[in-house]
């Protein structure tokens, strides 16, 4: 495809460009880019702190490659950008880490040769060996790269990402293709180079990820910040209540049975567990909603599963498991773009959810 870019507003280092103490790793203001009539950042603004590990989050096509391709320099865009004090284009290389979505390095390389070819551009590289390990292709390290595994090849492109020993560390979904096993060493990698003062700008679909390593984040969806701060602060603004999950074993409730469950949980004792009002009041009860395959129950604390279990035997649910969650940062994710899933609509089944705790 064709990519065109408007005049970058950041091509030449100023006398305010100096890095100094306080100074974020990170400024962009008003950045914009488009590819043709696509609009693929619309005036994004983002700040990340020394030391810190920002996450950016959002559905495909967000912006968030073409963000971390404008921040490194690796495309123009417009607005204002400083990385280390500088526009992208006059940064030291040698103070970045970069690992782009898609990276192919020549496959006729073995891991160790890789990773030794790209801590040769640097001065003062790493050690391959060490950095090899940092990653968990210690025990591989001769395989060519043609014969790694897809995880195994992510693993030796983080490991070239990290050989210069970066200040800033962009990560463009390190952990995608890599098993769970793999996934942790990436994580704790992650964790050491923050603790060791690296500022680490995480892209990631992983959610878990995610809330994990970052101090903050920012949620992009068609090219604007609509979210950022630290991942407690907005589950606790967006993420919604603890639930439990009711699944039932082939028939789906109707909504009869999430009123005759609603009334159940509204009386007696097990009121008190279950957030809403206190039981025997005329106010009305904890909200519950239909959804594939059973019923949710919102605001259950666990202590309160007990309860709803009693309520669902009292209006004659079989239910095949019960799951309980907290809310998540992708609760967030899901209800800020959009993608939450709503109860099904239609016939006798139940429909919109019997909403009596107020609207989520
Ligand atoms: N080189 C390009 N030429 C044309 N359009 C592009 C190009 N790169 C990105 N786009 C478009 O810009 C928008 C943002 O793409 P981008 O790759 O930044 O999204 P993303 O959030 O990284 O997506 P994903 O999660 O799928 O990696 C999309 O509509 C995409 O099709």
């Amino acid at each position: 495809m064709n990519e065109t870019a408007a005049p970058s507003a950041s091509t030449s280092a100023s006398a305010d460009d100096a890095t100094g103490e306080g100074t974020p790793s990170v400024v962009g203001e008003g950045i914009r880019r488009s590819y043709g009539d696509v609009v693929a950042l619309d005036g994004v603004d983002v700040s990340v702190e020394a030391g810190e590990v920002f996450g950016l989050i959002g559905p495909n096509g967000a912006g968030k490659t073409t963000l971390v391709r404008a921040l490194t320099g690796t495309t123009d865009a417009e607005g204002t950008i400083r990385v280390l004090g500088s526009p992208p284009d006059a940064v030291d290389s040698r103070r970045i880490g970069l690992l782009p979505q898609s990276f192919g390095p020549p496959e006729r390389l073995t891991a160790r040769e890789l990773v030794d070819y790209y801590g040769g551009l640097y001065d003062d590289a790493r050690d391959p060996e060490a950095v090899l390990n940092d990653v968990g292709m210690g025990d591989d390290a001769d395989a060519w790269y043609e014969t790694l595994s897809g995880g195994q090849k992510r693993r030796t492109c983080v490991a070239t990402a990290i050989v210069n020993d970066p200040d800033l560390l962009f990560l463009d979904e390190p952990t995608t293709g890599i098993d769970p096993a793999g996934r942790r060493s990436i994580h704790r990698l992650i964790e050491r180079l923050a603790a060791g003062g690296t500022t680490v700008f995480l892209t990631s679909h992983a959610m878990d990820e995610v809330e994990r390593l970052a101090d903050r984040v920012a949620l992009l969806r068609d090219g604007e910040v609509v979210a950022v701060g630290a991942p407690a602060d907005l589950i606790a603004e967006h993420g919604g209540d603890p639930r439990l999950e009711v699944a039932m074993d082939g028939s789906n409730p109707v909504a009869a049975d999430l009123e005759a469950v609603r009334t159940a949980l509204h009386t007696g004792e097990t009121a008190a567990a279950v957030d809403g009002p206190a039981a025997g009041s005329d106010a009305d009860g904890p909200t519950i909603e239909a959804t594939t395959d059973g019923l949710r129950v919102l605001g259950v604390r666990p202590e309160g599963i007990g309860a709803v279990v009693d309520a669902l035997a009292a209006a004659g649910v079989e239910f095949e498991s019960l799951t309980w969650a907290e809310p998540s940062l992708e609760d967030v994710y899901l209800r800020l773009t959009g993608e939450e899933f709503s109860p099904r609509a239609g016939g006798d089944a139940a429909g919109d959810a019997v909403r009596r705790g107020g609207d989520r």
